[in-house]
């Protein structure tokens, strides 16, 4: 089966759980790589209690032996640590005594249509699962796809370069992604942390919240990752529905970004050249993608997430039981998940590039994968 993934778990239900599908035999695969990412996504300033509960950490409970993959399905567990304070209302069991229902749906998330769509009349039903608590399996899935990337020298970064009315320049955030894990806010620049830190503090203060925006950069790709043959092949279009599925994220842009669509030509294309008698590009302002391919620069994807839609001044709705207007259901929130899901954005990438890299290089073991992945650069002279 081709490499990908699939999670299962609601926010306050006893666990996350992560099933990878087509991972090669014999890669090297620790709990201690699967929790470093599972760290790095609940960092970062601007979150709410619930960070303080979880301490995420996996079991694995199936595809790997004496810290390696065996070729099966990677199975993974992260329990959440909150389902002990939510067991009477999340207990997957019949309970004596039922929860009241919440009938007052949220604006900005899943509860209004999903209750029509599921028929359901409590909308704790919508929003365990639409919660972005799901991330923690897809950071785990990420983690293992990573481990995989690593093995042929392909890295995947993130930074924040916005955060409310605080930017960054977004070149700056492309450039040193490989240090955003020193801030708070996942933003390389210690004085602009500091403008994005007081930012979050002054919307919490209003009792409102924050998004913003983020890149991820995979360096080390080679040339020729996914496909210009098929439209469901191209790897932009791939790259682009993971990140956009991430919960909250409203658009999602390559390289230079829609800036491209105001400049000429001669200011958008990433010219050839030689040097020492190997081919190299002039600039990347693409991103790294032509023709829904990887061309062998840094990959470059970045993405806007709307602000967190729970706040504590409460947004108007409609009670579904007496169907009056009201207030919609609070429950403790972020004020900003903008660098947590940076996080989940390096996930989504290396999930999508594992998975182009396998489809190019054969999937059954990490032998033969090295070998005809070292013939294919021999081939291109890289
Ligand atoms: C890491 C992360 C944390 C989030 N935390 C919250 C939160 O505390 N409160 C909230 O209302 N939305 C939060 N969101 C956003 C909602 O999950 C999201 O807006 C909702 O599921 C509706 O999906 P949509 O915005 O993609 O339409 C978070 C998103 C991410 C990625
Ligand atoms: C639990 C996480 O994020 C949650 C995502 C979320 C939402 O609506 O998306 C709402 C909040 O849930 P709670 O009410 O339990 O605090 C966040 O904390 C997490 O990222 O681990």
């Amino acid at each position: 089966m081709k490499f990908g993934f699939s999670t299962a778990g609601e926010s306050h239900g006893p666990a996350e759980v992560a099933i990878v599908h087509g991972v090669p035999a014999g890669l090297g695969l620790l709990a201690e790589d699967i929790d470093r990412d599972l760290a790095r996504r609940q960092r970062g300033y601007g979150r709410g209690g619930r960070q303080k509960i979880e301490q995420d950490r996996v079991e694995f409970l199936g595809g790997v032996r004496h810290g390696y993959t065996l070729g099966s399905p990677v199975a993974m567990l992260v329990r959440n640590r909150d389902y002990a304070n939510w067991e009477e209302r999340m207990n997957p069991a019949p309970v004596e005594r039922p929860p009241e229902k919440i009938t007052l749906p949220r604006p900005g998330h899943a509860d209004l249509a999903g209750m029509q769509k599921y028929a359901h009349d409590d909308l704790r039903n919508v929003l365990e699962r639409s919660s972005a608590r799901e991330t923690t399996a897809r950071v785990a899935a990420g983690a293992v796809a990573r481990k995989l990337l690593g093995e042929f020298g392909i890295t995947v970064h993130s930074a924040v370069y916005r955060i409310g009315g605080v930017a960054y320049p977004r070149e700056l955030a492309v450039r040193d992604a490989a240090k955003a894990d020193a801030s708070e806010v996942r933003c390389p620049d210690p004085e602009i942390t500091e403008r994005m830190k007081a930012e979050i503090d002054a919307a919490r203060y209003a009792r409102d919240a924050l998004g913003g925006e983020f890149v991820v950069v995979a360096e080390g790709c080679p040339p020729g990752l996914g496909s210009y043959v098929d439209w469901r092949d191209k790897l932009d279009a791939r790259l682009a529905a993971a990140v956009m599925s991430i919960n909250a994220i409203k658009g999602v842009d390559f390289g230079l970004g829609f800036g491209l669509a105001a400049r000429r030509s001669s200011e958008v294309q990433d010219e050839i050249l030689l040097e020492d008698g190997r081919l190299a590009r002039a600039s990347n302002r693409l991103g790294g993608l032509e023709g829904g391919m990887t061309n062998g620069e840094p990959v470059v994807i970045s993405a806007a997430m709307k602000p967190i839609s729970t706040i504590a001044r409460a947004l108007r709705t409609v009670d579904l039981s007496a169907m009056e207007p009201a207030r919609a259901f609070r429950e403790r929130a972020d004020s900003c998940a903008v660098p947590a899901a940076a996080v989940i954005g390096e996930a989504m990438v290396a999930v999508v590039l594992a998975e182009a890299f396998l489809e190019k290089f054969g999937q059954d073991n990490m032998t033969d994968i090295r070998a005809s992945y070292e013939a294919y650069l021999g081939r291109i002279g890289r």
